[in-house]
């Protein structure tokens, strides 16, 4: 069963649409360069209108420590994902489960990154974008992939309905993640859109079952 986690959730009402519609993991993106920047006080507000059992992942691109944990204190996140330069080491230091993401791009080894995030609950891929952090809505070349990685793969970078059954007939990842591809506007999700990318999900996955 490949897990669904969708990102960038800045209303109470798309958080709630996406629970509903069956989403694993939502994110919220701590990072005030992005268009779906909250702050820590939106995204508690945020969290309350979530239903039990959906994961809540925090985004940060190259915070400082102080902000990371001053999100933390307000904001009950259940993983921590790490976009920008952010070191092992760095990201370890919270004591609290996390994805590293890497933007993938020729050149990059991903055995490497995998073994030295080691205690990373996962490695996210998503496009290497000149000039950007992610959430792009560009996907990236997929045979740049090594069969094997030593940590969950979580895939992303231009996902949306139309091609994500393809990406994990083709990978097989852990889990996929979109934000672009499921919206009406930059920050507003469309629930539609949202639904059709789940139900391929789920149907892509019955068959490879
Ligand atoms: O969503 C953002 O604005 C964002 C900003 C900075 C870094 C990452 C961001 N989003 C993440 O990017 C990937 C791919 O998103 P998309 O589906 O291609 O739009 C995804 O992991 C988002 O969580």
């Amino acid at each position: 069963m490949t897990r669904i986690k969708i990102c960038g959730i800045t209303r109470a009402e798309d958080a709630l649409a996406v629970a509903r519609s069956g989403a694993d993991a939502i994110g919220f993106v701590f990072y005030d360069k992005s268009p779906r920047y909250v702050t820590p006080q939106q995204a508690a507000k945020l969290a309350r209108a979530v239903p039990p059992f959906v994961t809540l992942v925090g985004l940060f691109v190259n915070s400082s420590d102080e902000y990371v944990r001053d999100v933390l204190a307000q904001v009950p996140l259940d993983v921590l994902q790490f976009h920008g330069e952010e070191t092992p080491e760095f990201c370890r230091q919270f004591g609290r489960p996390y994805l590293k993401a890497i933007r993938v791009k020729p050149g990059v080894d991903l055995v490497q990154c995998a073994a030295s995030y080691s205690a990373a609950q996962g490695l996210l891929l998503d496009a290497f974008v000149e000039g950007t952090q992610g959430g792009t809505g560009e996907s990236f070349d997929w045979s740049l992939i090594p069969r094997e990685l030593s940590l969950p793969l979580i895939l992303s970078g231009g996902l949306h309905a139309g091609n994500v059954a393809e990406a994990i007939r083709k990978i097989r990842p852990y889990a996929v993640d979109v934000s672009s591809g499921v919206e009406a506007a930059k920050g507003i999700k469309d629930a539609a859109k949202v639904a059709a990318f789940i139900n391929e999900v789920k149907q892509i996955d019955l068959q490879l079952s």
